[in-house]
């Protein structure tokens, strides 16, 4: 369960008096996510989603992050449109920490997703790249190479045996990374595009939530990172029909050129890259105190063996 921050009914109630949205019916935690602290939201105006945000994502970053998501809802893509308060503010303050009000969305996470899920969830990426083509926006990739360099340096710190050996990986892997051409087609990208981050409701995608690691990037990279999420199995090994068919879903409504096709299996090093890194780093800084199961690194880190070539 993500719960860094703790919220109780009162604050919540308190909280809601800067909107519309009536009075407070029900706040439940929500036992998925790592990053940010969730809470299921029943108000008087219908079931909403109440984000505490840690950790990685710093208040400056939230106006792109929730006007990418405004922006997306209105392009008609299925994503969690931001409640704004009284005041047209979709970012307040709770118990210190920055928090926003997001539309419930609708739908399940696919556990084993069918290659025709895996086709849809490729297509709905591809439509999102498109439908954010205009949106004017911009961010720094928060875990781009620099940011992984600083993470990997905080590792060296603590890590043995073969998470030092990993992080020796690693550290080639991201002079690799940096080294990738920076003239590949861009825009915003939802750059955490993974299975827990996409809904499914009677068999279609209702809703692309979790924009927080949102950023301006190439849609190749985003592209990997979704490959490196849903086409891999549990143990890192490649499964590719699966892999087929994500790709062959987001083809159909933006394909590749001919240089971001070559650089794929690149792009997915880097993405194995920067979420090995960032799981090793949960798990190394772990702190007991929080409700919070750090994910295991290992099947990212296999895919720099698996990815296809
Ligand atoms: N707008 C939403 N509609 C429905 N469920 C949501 C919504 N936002 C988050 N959730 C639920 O909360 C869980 C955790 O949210 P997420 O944003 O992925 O957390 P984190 O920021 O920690 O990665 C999701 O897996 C989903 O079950
Ligand atoms: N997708 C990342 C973890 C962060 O995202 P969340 O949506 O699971 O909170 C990973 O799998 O490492």
């Amino acid at each position: 369960m993500a719960v860094f921050t703790p919220v109780t009914a009162a604050q919540a109630q308190a909280f809601l008096q800067a909107y519309d949205l009536g009075a407070l019916i029900e706040l439940a935690p929500i036992a998925e996510g790592v990053e940010n602290s969730n809470f299921r939201l029943e108000t008087e105006a219908g079931r909403h989603v109440l984000t505490l945000f840690e950790r990685r994502t710093d208040a400056a970053a939230l106006p792109f992050c929730l006007g990418l998501t405004a922006h997306l809802a209105k392009a008609g893509r299925p994503a969690a449109e931001p409640v704004a308060d009284g005041s047209g503010n979709w970012i307040g303050t709770l118990n210190g920490r920055p928090a926003a009000i997001v539309k419930w969305v609708e739908g399940v996470w696919l556990r084993a997703p069918a290659d025709a899920d895996q086709a849809k969830a490729g297509a709905e990426l591809a439509r999102l790249h498109i439908a954010a083509a205009d949106y004017p926006g911009r961010r720094a990739n928060p875990v781009g190479p620099d940011a992984c360099q600083a993470l990997l340096d905080r590792c060296r710190t603590v890590a043995k045996g073969h998470d030092a050996a990993m992080l020796d990986v690693l550290a080639r892997e991201i002079g690799v990374w940096r080294a990738l051409p920076a003239d590949l087609p861009s825009g915003a990208i939802h750059a955490d595009y993974f299975p827990d981050n996409v809904l499914f409701d009677q068999g279609e995608v209702s809703g692309v939530i979790d924009v927080y690691f949102a950023c301006t990037g190439a849609w190749a990279y985003d592209l990997a990172i979704g490959l490196a999420a849903w086409a891999f199995n549990a143990d890192g090994s490649l499964g590719r029909s699966a892999f087929e068919a994500f790709l062959s879903g987001y083809e159909s409504v933006r394909p590749l050129r001919p240089d971001e096709r070559d650089l794929l299996p690149a792009l997915g090093r880097a993405a194995a890259t920067r979420f090995t890194l960032t799981r090793l780093h949960d798990r190394l800084f772990h702190d007991p105190e929080a409700l919070v199961t750090p994910k295991d690194p290992a099947p990212f880190f296999r895919r720099l063996e698996t990815w296809p070539a």
